[in-house]
């Protein structure tokens, strides 16, 4: 009997001691982080859980991830504190403040002055010094011209869709001819990539292309892992891969550089003009109708949140206050959900584009906003027409294990694979 008292003795002090533990923990980032400026702060720090000690809400964002359905991280935090669009969370170890609704969207992403970009230390590091996202707002502006002149507008883009159709088209007829079950993803990573290949690289040989294409897998791979660059973690075999890459574009810069002095520069512009008028006679209708269909892909599909840092405490709205320093997720895939926006967000409706859904600004931002949207925003709606277009006139697709569409754009970044078969239509 004296002994079974012990017994229950130590098993209570046990549990006390493990709530205690727990309690403990669960607080250690809301005293460290909170703590510091949330009593000075007015108005006050947005509602939210700092989660725990390093690992902060990380382990519940992973799992809404492999279920395939990150949106969910955000519904749970409006189940608990309810839909006040903001929220206070540490991710990726910082504290962050998530914006999720089309007001605070936008003005994260339009206020330059404010708020600059807070992208991960492994995709800065890996971004490198001198990427868009690291260097100054001048710089920014400059090196953006560069970049976007040539892959924005129709003028610019009609010089990529002959090579576009051609690769699709291939690619296609590959698939096709395999008879047999294939990975959907990893087969459609390949076009994608092979079509920013030859916009970035012009033609490359097979070997290069293979190359490059496992560094960059490599690269990508790294871009939401710790910054540890020691030998055998993720982001030491994503920096090899990224100077194995700068080598890569530099030899290649260098043979274009070479054959530019040689080359007939007539020759060259008459190529360019010949694309330019075949794409105005024949094929500027052509793509048209695919083009509703694909804000409707955006919005189902459109995984992405963008990352910034507070350069100062900032009131928003004068609800709540994001604290200097602290990282800000624009998490605009919910506002693409927001059935207040959206009626049965979860559909895929195309039709829905019919009504003039698009001029509520900030509620359809597949690509951003502000001074940073996406330079490359042209290039991918083409490249998804393109692909529809020849897909859905020549080829029917089996898919074994279908996916939804937003497991579908998963399977992309997270090689959640799918098996398929596609067969032409005679
Ligand atoms: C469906 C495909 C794509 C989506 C949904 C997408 C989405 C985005 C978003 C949301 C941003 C804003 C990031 C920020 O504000 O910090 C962005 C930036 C960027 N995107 Fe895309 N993107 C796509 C395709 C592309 C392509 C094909 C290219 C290259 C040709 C590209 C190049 C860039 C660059 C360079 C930036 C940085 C711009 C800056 O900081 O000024 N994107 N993208």
């Amino acid at each position: 009997m004296e002994l079974n008292f012990v017994w229950l003795i130590n098993v209570a002090a046990l549990l006390c001691g493990w709530a205690f533990v727990f309690w403990f923990l669960k607080r250690v980032n809301e005293w460290y982080y909170v703590g510091r400026v949330g009593k000075v702060a007015y108005p006050p720090l947005p509602p939210g859980d700092m989660g725990w000690p390093f690992l902060g809400n990380m382990l519940s964002v992973m799992k809404c991830l492999r279920a395939g359905d990150p949106n969910s991280f955000i519904y749970n935090l409006v189940s608990r504190y309810g839909k006040t669009g903001i929220y206070k969370t540490h991710l990726l170890g910082s504290p962050t403040v998530i914006v999720c609704t089309p007001e605070l969207c936008r003005l994260v992403l339009t206020n330059e002055e404010h708020f600059e970009p807070g992208y991960p230390k492994s995709m800065s590091l890996l971004a490198g010094r001198k990427s868009l996202h690291n260097i100054s707002n001048v710089e920014h502006r400059l090196l953006r011209r560069l970049i976007t002149n040539p892959i924005s507008g129709h003028q610019a883009q009609a010089i990529y869709i002959k090579h576009i159709e051609e690769i699709v088209i291939n690619s296609l007829d590959e698939w096709a001819c395999m008879n047999k079950l294939f990975e959907l993803f990893t087969e459609m990573k390949r076009v994608i990539f092979k079509v920013m290949t030859h916009v970035f690289m012009g033609s490359v040989n097979d070997s290069t292309f293979s190359t490059t294409q496992n560094l960059f897998y490599d690269y990508f791979e790294g871009l939401l892992s710790k910054a540890i660059n020691i030998p055998g973690f993720t982001f030491h075999k994503a920096f090899k891969a990224r100077k194995e890459l700068v080598k890569i574009l530099q030899s290649i810069l260098d043979k274009k550089r070479m054959r530019a002095k040689s080359d007939d520069e007539h020759e060259g512009k008459k190529d360019m003009m010949d694309l330019l008028m075949e794409v105005e006679d024949e094929d500027g209708q052509k793509f048209v109708d695919e083009d509703i269909v694909i804000d409707e892909m955006l919005r189902t599909t459109n995984l992405f949140v963008v990352f910034r840092e507070a350069k100062v405490d900032i009131s928003m709205n004068g609800s709540h206050t994001i604290p200097k320093g602290w990282k800000v997720l624009v998490w605009f895939g919910i506002v693409h959900m927001d059935p207040d926006i959206y009626e049965s967000p979860q559909d895929f409706n195309p039709s829905r584009w019919d009504t003039n859904i698009k001029a509520k600004r900030g509620t359809f931002l597949p690509f951003g906003a502000g001074s940073r949207t996406c330079p490359g925003n042209d290039l991918a709606k083409l490249v998804i027409t393109i692909f529809l277009h020849y897909f859905l006139l020549n080829y029917k697709l089996k898919q074994l294990n279908p996916k939804s569409p937003l497991r579908f754009t998963m399977g992309l970044m997270f090689e959640d694979n799918c098996l398929a078969e596609v067969t032409k239509i005679p």
